[in-house]
């Protein structure tokens, strides 16, 4: 029997939320809805921020009480501090997600404090969502390289996974959030993080700015990672990180895992329909 990965579907959220023009929430809603049917198991829908920093996930609420939720299908958003949570738990979601970053330029851009500061503000949201049964997920950014900081250490990314998983976090999610890391620094990354953290709780999160997003995901598969962050047809980009292109897309992720002999339980002609509706979004 083939060995099972899991593609962790963000196209709703990091895919949409760099659109400039405001997307229709029923087309959001509708996106959400196609991603179910491909028999994806991890969708995250959209993200519980202040809409004067990221306006595209101002309708998260509406977007949450839109979609019809598939049986065996956990629905996931991101949640930056309390406020966000308690909007979140009331939108049923799933599980959430905080987010930190290894870098410092990039945590002050993107959530407007330290990385410390971010930490020590999960801790509620994670007590929180904890007490009501409520996973999280943990992202840390920037994993090779900072759009304001440059080059990250190994070392950097270690230090704020080993916290979020101590807090709580059931799996931190590598974000190569502008799309900069290359099978050799991401190895040397891994080299680092699996010293000290078991494979199954990490998952790539790559984006493919320079194309190297499938090396990269290889590089994780060879090293034991199982889940891969990807957005159906390569939507993407970050407000807070100039140069971030589009996620690797679902369908190219896909393609890799099948080819490498991995059951991911998704239809590739259902996705491929959500790969034209992704597409015919984008403004
Ligand atoms: C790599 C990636 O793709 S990461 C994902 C993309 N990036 C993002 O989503 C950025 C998200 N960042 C943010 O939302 C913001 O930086 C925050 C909320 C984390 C911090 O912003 P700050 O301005 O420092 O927040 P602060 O706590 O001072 O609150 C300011 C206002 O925002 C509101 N606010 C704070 N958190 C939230 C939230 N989760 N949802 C809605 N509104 C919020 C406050 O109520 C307050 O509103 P008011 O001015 O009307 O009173
Ligand atoms: C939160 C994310 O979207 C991760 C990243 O790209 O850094």
């Amino acid at each position: 029997m083939a060995e099972t990965a899991t593609i962790f579907e963000v196209g709703p959220r990091d895919g949409l939320q760099n659109e400039k023009a405001q997307i229709a929430t029923a087309d959001k809603i509708a996106l959400v809805d196609m991603l179910s049917a491909s028999g994806l198991r991890k969708i995250e829908v959209t993200s519980f921020v202040s809409p004067r920093w990221v306006p595209q996930m101002a309708d998260a609420a509406e977007v949450m009480a839109g979609i019809t939720r598939a049986p065996g299908v956990d629905y996931a958003v991101l949640t930056p501090n309390a406020k966000g949570f308690e909007a979140a738990r009331a939108a049923r979601a799933d599980e959430i997600a905080v987010f930190a970053s290894a870098s410092e330029g990039f945590s002050r851009k993107n959530i407007n404090c330290s990385v410390a500061e971010s930490l020590a503000r999960f801790e509620p949201v994670m007590i929180a969502a904890l007490a009501h049964g409520i996973p999280v997920r943990g992202y840390v950014s920037c994993i090779t390289h900072c759009p304001y900081d440059g080059a990250v250490a190994p070392e950097a990314v270690l230090d704020v996974a080993e916290k979020l998983l101590a807090m709580g976090c059931y799996e931190v999610s590598l974000g190569d959030t502008i799309g900069a890391a290359t099978p050799d620094t991401v190895s040397a990354l891994l080299d680092v993080l699996l010293a000290r953290i078991p494979a199954e709780k990490l998952a790539g999160h790559f984006h493919d700015t320079h194309g190297r997003a499938l090396d990269n995901i290889d590089v994780c598969l060879a090293a034991g990672l199982r889940t891969f962050d990807a957005a159906v047809g390569g939507l993407g980009g970050c407000p807070y990180a100039p140069g971030a292109a589009g996620n690797v897309a679902s369908e190219a992720v896909l393609g890799l895992l099948s080819e490498r002999g991995f059951d991911t339980g998704v239809d590739a002609a259902r996705l491929a329909e959500a790969t034209r509706f992704a597409r015919s979004l984008r403004t």
